[in-house]
């Protein structure tokens, strides 16, 4: 079941095109990601769908309506962006206060020792890192018990057990049923929680798929890396469909090739009695097809 669905969006500022037409649809339980370089439009997007700004034309149908919509506050939970919360009110105060937005609030306890803010519950806002508001602003989107999550920027600002902490938090609210929408730069994260990802590149959508969707389109082809226990001539394995290209480095040998690569020259090596020391794999990553999918920056 579809529960946000924007059709050919566009909005400028002023001069600035923003987001020229972009248009997809996401699914009921999915982690959906948005992916871009900046200033490709990717806020812009999602305040769009979260009520903050107007769209110049195109529709946003979240739910059963449409974007800003006051029946779907409670229903759709929106990261604050920083400066949203005022210095002063300690962290426990923002949570108690926003709890009483909602009819059914998640335990803020619970979310706060999820995203381990509880040692700072009397910290005030204006004292927090970059880090600690950022955790805030994620218990403050979830803290609604939403259907749907719109989260900016994700783990911008944390350090890696931070995030990895974040991203379990994360794969738990899916499992409990929650839509989430994330804005993200970091690839290991994109491919990690995302079931689908969109990339944005000035303003329109350039791709769509799934993690590993993306990934085939950078390209199929690896490279392995080995030290060949005993010599062999080269034609044992330039022979093999698989393999394109075959280079000597000393010792070294470097396979260039595709498809079910390793496992084809190991097994030819292996008949031969050969065994493939220092055995390295490279292949093509999330990082390739986003730089080839947005390059000419
Ligand atoms: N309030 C605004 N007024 C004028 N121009 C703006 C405003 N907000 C964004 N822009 C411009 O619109 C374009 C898209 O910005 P947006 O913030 O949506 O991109 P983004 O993909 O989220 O970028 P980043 O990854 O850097 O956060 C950029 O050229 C940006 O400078």
């Amino acid at each position: 079941m579809t529960v946000i669905e924007v059709k050919n969006l566009a909005k400028r500022y002023g001069e600035t095109v923003a987001v020229r037409d972009v248009s997809f649809s996401v699914e009921r339980g999915e982690i959906f990601g948005i992916l871009g370089p900046n200033g490709a439009g990717k806020t812009t997007t999602v305040e769009c769908i979260a009520g903050l700004r107007t769209p110049d034309s195109g529709s946003i149908t979240i739910l059963d309506g449409s974007a800003g919509d006051p029946a779907l506050r409670t229903r759709v939970g929106v990261q604050l962006q920083e400066g949203e919360l005022q210095d002063k009110l300690t962290v426990r105060e923002a949570l108690e206060l926003y709890s009483t937005f909602y009819p059914d609030p998640a335990d803020w306890r619970k979310l706060v020792d999820d995203l381990g803010l509880t040692p700072k519950l009397k910290t005030r806002y204006g004292k927090l890192s970059g880090g600690q508001k950022q955790r805030l602003s994620i218990a403050l989107a979830l803290l609604g018990n939403p259907e749907i999550a719109i989260l900016d920027e994700l783990t911008t600002g944390l350090d890696p057990q931070a995030r990895r902490d974040t991203w379990d938090l994360i794969s738990g609210i899916r499992d409990r049923g929650v839509t989430l929408l994330l804005v993200t730069h970091f690839m290991e994260e994109a491919e990690r929680l995302c079931d689908r990802i969109a990339v944005i590149d000035k303003g329109e959508v350039v791709a769509l798929d799934t993690p590993a969707g993306l990934v085939q389109r950078a390209g199929d082809e690896q490279r392995i890396r080995f030290r060949p226990s005993l010599p062999f001539a080269d034609e044992l394995l330039t022979g093999l469909p698989e393999v394109k290209e075959l280079r000597r480095q000393g010792e070294r040998v470097e396979i260039i090739g595709s498809g079910n690569l390793l496992h084809a020259v190991i097994s030819v090596l292996a008949r031969d009695g050969i065994v493939a020391a220092e055995l390295t794999l490279e292949q093509a990553s999330l990082d390739d097809a986003f730089v080839n999918l947005t390059r000419g920056e």
